[in-house]
């Protein structure tokens, strides 16, 4: 794009500023100390364990929960001290879903009229949204007569009916069966795109995270523990949370060029040829298991385990393996059974130095 161009999209569509925020919110012994920021059109997914905080900053963004310190702007004017219904601010929360007693028309109406809206306009602007959620045949329906996937649709209408320059959705998805859940999935992430100003979603759920969002945050304990692109961070965990989460073994150590020494002893051969404080992490589908030591001189990674765990996975087998190395290992059911393995075997686990993956810690 040329800088005339530019400038031409910047005239036409005034985004101001996005999201620029610090959100510290003390509760009892829980501390929250985020830093959150977005550029107009971002969609940021807060991803975490329970209890991480993620709800806490949603709350916060909306005003429902006061800032004991840090600032909040939106589009550069200071929102800390805004109530809540003055905020331009829509929200899709899992637990007030829906009016029960109005209609989805009147539902949706319900945002533009808390925003000064007449109610004639309000009813128009309605009708929009739900013409353009593919809801125009339910606007005469009560809650109680529309699908999961529909009553969120209500919702989402709801919320960017009143034109929002924040639109906070909080486990969007998460009462959804997994077939409606496909399908709330896409067109929610249609919506997020066309979307231009910022969105924040919590989730517990990587894939609805990976999809939907831009960025990631990842929240711990009241912190922020790594954010980047989902590619990125699905790549590079920096935590065992995050590890798990995308489904990766992950450790830390020390490396002096192809071998990276783990705190409790073992050592890695690692691709990468790197000095100092790392992570190397691979999937489990990379560990191939043997019962007799191998004799071959190839795998550098040898580890001696003990069969700690078996579940099945998707089609695979997952084995949880302590010992040298803690670690997750796929394999088929075929090669599970030939192995005959159970809990307390002794194993040997061999990863090849080409499917590890080491990054400065
Ligand atoms: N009303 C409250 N009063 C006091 N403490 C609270 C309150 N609500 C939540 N907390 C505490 O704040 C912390 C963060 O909770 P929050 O709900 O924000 O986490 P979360 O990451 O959204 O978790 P989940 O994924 O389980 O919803 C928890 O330790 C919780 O016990």
């Amino acid at each position: 794009m040329t800088h005339t161009e530019k400038n031409a999209v910047d005239l036409a569509t005034p985004t101001g500023d996005g999201l620029d925020s610090r959100l510290v919110v003390e509760r009892g012994s829980f501390r929250l100390d985020v830093a959150l920021t977005a550029a107009p059109g971002d969609v940021v997914a807060l991803l975490g364990p329970n209890g991480a905080g993620k709800t806490t900053a949603l709350r916060a963004l909306a005003g429902l929960v006061p800032l004991s310190g840090g600032h909040l702007r939106l589009d550069g004017a200071q929102l800390d001290r805004t109530p809540p219904e003055s905020r331009p601010v829509g929200v899709v929360f899992q637990d007030y879903l829906l009016f029960p007693h109005l209609t989805a028309l009147d539902n949706v109406a319900f945002g533009p009229r808390c925003h000064g809206a007449t109610k004639a306009q309000a009813r128009a602007q309605a009708a929009v949204w739900l013409e353009r959620m593919g809801l125009a045949a339910h606007a005469g329906a009560k809650p109680r007569r529309l699908s999961g996937g529909q009553a969120q649709r209500v919702a989402l209408a709801r919320a960017l009916a009143t034109n929002p320059r924040l639109l906070l959705l909080d486990e969007p998805l998460a009462a959804l069966d997994a077939r409606t859940r496909l399908d709330i999935r896409a067109q929610l992430r249609r919506h997020l795109a066309d979307f231009e100003a910022v969105a924040v979603l919590v989730t517990h759920d990587p894939l609805d995270a990976m999809v939907l969002a831009d960025h990631l945050v990842v929240i711990e304990d009241g912190h922020i523990v790594q954010e980047g692109t989902p590619a990125h961070i699905a790549r590079h965990p920096r935590t065992d949370y995050i590890a798990h989460l995308v489904g990766l073994n992950l450790y830390r150590g020390e490396a002096e060029g192809h071998t990276v020494r783990l705190d409790g002893g073992a050592g890695i051969t690692t691709e990468e040829d790197l000095t100092g404080p790392v992570f190397v992490a691979f999937p489990p589908s990379a560990v191939t298991v043997h019962r007799a030591r191998p004799t071959g001189a190839s795998a550098r990674n040898l580890w001696r385990c003990e069969v700690a765990g078996m579940e099945t996975h998707s089609d695979q087998i997952r084995v949880a393996l302590t010992g040298d190395l803690p670690l997750t290992a796929d394999l088929t059911t075929i090669a599970a059974a030939e192995l005959d393995l159970r809990a307390g075997a002794t194993v040997w686990a061999t990863v090849k130095a080409t499917q590890t993956h080491a990054y400065p810690a």
